[in-house]
């Protein structure tokens, strides 16, 4: 990888900044932060089989190769148990204890664990208490999440700005709601849990599936919100998001698409420029093996 992508990890707050929540122009403070570049190299994932009589190891991963650059949204696309949340797992440095690793993951250049606070994970559940109010579960997730060092009138002003962020000012008092109590909408729910993931402003952030069990359109509003994100804090945040069958409109967000088969890369590289009867010959061969599986 090139060393020009290595930039220093670092922190500058300011003041002052303008924010563009849709409808009117606010004064809240910005941080302004280096970003996360994050490379991988030669990345394999096996893990024991589930009968562990053969002693054998599925191979789930396989010499995956890749970046994510801040200020960018990387696409993680492919058919369902192609290894996306595997992947997204793995550079986030969560596998489970049953899965065995190798190859490089780099920060910056380096061979360095994520500092307590840069990366935050979107996993594919929403996991929130129903009986709450949505501007109740990101305040409570401010006050458990941000530094003592911070006011609890600085973290009910974050808690507010990141609900409006994410475009859900008009649901603030509704309750999250779930089995047998009808609460916000699954769009709306994504949300909530996106803005307790980003309450903290992370350079990095990893989403598994942000957008599943949404319409088309819940789709592109949330993946907008997401791609806005860098636009409305400052930070050059680094996203990198596994996904199901965007729509054209979708699709348009993202810079870089990594897209695999069976474990295995079929295409890296800018999503715009993604040569289409490549992908098209990929995406048949996906739905051979697709075929071959339900057959
Ligand atoms: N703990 C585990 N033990 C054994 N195999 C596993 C384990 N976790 C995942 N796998 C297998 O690894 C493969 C990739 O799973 P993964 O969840 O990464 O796929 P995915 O592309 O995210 O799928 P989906 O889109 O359905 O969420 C699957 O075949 C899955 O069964």
């Amino acid at each position: 990888m090139s060393s020009s992508l290595c930039a220093p990890l670092g922190t500058r707050r300011g003041r002052g900044g303008y924010v563009e929540d849709g409808s009117s122009r606010q004064d809240v403070p910005i941080v302004v932060r280096e970003g996360v570049y994050l490379t991988w190299e030669e990345l394999w994932v096996t893990m024991s089989k589930p009968s562990g009589k053969d002693g054998k190891k599925a191979i789930i991963l396989e010499s995956q190769t890749g970046y994510a650059k801040p200020g960018e949204l990387l696409a993680v696309m492919g058919p369902s148990g192609c290894g996306k949340t595997t992947l997204l797992d793995a550079l986030a440095g969560r596998l489970n204890s049953k899965a065995k690793q190798t190859g490089d993951i780099l920060i910056n250049g380096r061979k360095q664990a994520l500092a307590y606070g840069t990366s935050a994970y979107l996993t594919q559940e929403d996991a929130m208490l129903t009986t709450l109010t949505v501007e109740e579960a990101v305040y409570y997730s401010a006050q458990l999440q941000l530094p003592d060092s911070m006011s609890k009138f600085e973290k009910k002003e974050r808690a507010e700005f990141t609900i409006k962020e994410m475009g859900l000012q008009d649901a603030i008092h509704t309750r999250i709601g779930g089995c047998g109590s009808k609460g916000i909408s699954g769009g709306q729910k994504r949300r909530v849990s996106i803005c307790i993931e980003i309450i903290t402003r992370p350079n990095l952030l990893f989403l598994d599936e942000p957008t599943s069990g949404l319409d088309s359109a819940a789709s592109f509003y949330v993946m907008n919100r997401i791609a806005r994100l860098n636009k409305t804090d400052g930070i050059q945040r680094t996203i990198i998001a596994s996904i199901h069958q965007p729509n054209t409109q979708v699709f348009q967000l993202f810079h870089n698409l990594c897209l695999l088969s069976n474990g295995k890369l079929v295409y890296f590289g800018p999503a715009s420029a993604a040569n289409k009867v490549r992908i098209w010959r990929s995406l048949v061969c996906v739905s051979v093996q697709l075929l071959s599986c339900v057959v």
